[in-house]
């Protein structure tokens, strides 16, 4: 049996009690953390909420190596941790799909994730985003076009772009310099972005919103990560109105739709 567990958005505590009791009771207990990470909790704490050993995987244990967890899963109960929600925004569909190929029972129990807490937090629309994207730090004379690509489309049809800020090792993107970047992408592609917002810490006591144009956000200190970038389209009322009062939004020259 494979289970595959979302840890939800900020630490320890933000598991369900069904996923806590699967865990406990579990066999053999990986962790990925390469998608996404609890940054309010280390392993020892995890560890020590679970009873158990965790076994940490990289991108390649998960995408390119899984038999260890498939052979624990095929004599056991393997369970598989993800921090959020385990099928969102991550590649671990593949992993479900070899493990039924293998003919091994698998269950998802479900958790807070970062796709529907920026919602909460922002005001913008669940049904108001369009295609997401991931924005990797550019390496030398690398810089993909492909975000600024997605978020110009999504606002030609006025809707929001999520935009994912890359987790390398123990580096992680912060709004302002993910603005910086695409603010970059933007000059060569020729398109312009009149209003971001930025997210950080979703889950945690503090998590910080601020919405504006490029130069106000580029030098917020939104402290520690995780860190989240949305593009809106041309605002509602009301996101307009729960930006203003949430996310330091100043009344201004932004599309209203
Ligand atoms: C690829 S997504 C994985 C989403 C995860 N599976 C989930 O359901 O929440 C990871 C990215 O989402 C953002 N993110 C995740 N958790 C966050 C949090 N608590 N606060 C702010 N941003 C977060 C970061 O940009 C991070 O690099």
């Amino acid at each position: 049996m494979l289970t595959f567990i979302g840890l939800g958005l900020f630490d320890e505590t933000d598991i369900s009690l069904k996923g806590l009791s699967i865990i406990r009771e579990a066999d053999a207990v990986f962790l990925e953390t390469y998608t996404s990470r609890l940054m309010g909790a280390d392993i020892p704490a995890l560890e020590s909420l679970y009873g158990k050993p965790l076994r940490l995987l990289s991108r390649e244990d998960v995408e390119q190596h899984p038999d260890p967890i498939l052979d624990a899963a095929e004599i056991g109960s393997a369970v598989f941790l993800t921090a959020g929600d385990t099928m969102v925004s991550t590649t671990h569909a593949d992993l479900r799909i070899r493990a039924s190929e293998r003919g091994i029972r698998t269950e998802i129990v479900h958790a807070a994730s970062i796709a529907s807490a920026v919602c909460g937090l922002s005001g913008l629309q669940n049904y108001r985003f369009g295609k997401s994207c991931s924005l990797p730090y550019p390496e030398a004379r690398w810089m993909p076009t492909t975000p600024v690509e997605v978020i110009a489309a999504n606002l030609s049809q006025n809707l929001h772009t999520l935009v994912y800020l890359d987790i390398q090792n123990e580096r992680y993107m912060r709004v302002p310099e993910a603005i910086w970047i695409i603010e970059e992408i933007c000059l060569k592609l020729d398109v312009t972005i009149p209003l971001y917002v930025g997210i950080a810490r979703a889950g945690s006591k503090n998590p910080i919103v601020y919405a504006g144009s490029a130069d106000d956000l580029k030098f917020v200190d939104f402290g520690p990560p995780l860190h989240i970038l949305i593009v809106p389209a041309a605002l509602h009322m009301m996101e307009r109105e729960y930006l203003e009062r949430f996310a330091n939004l100043t009344p201004g020259n932004y599309p209203i739709s």
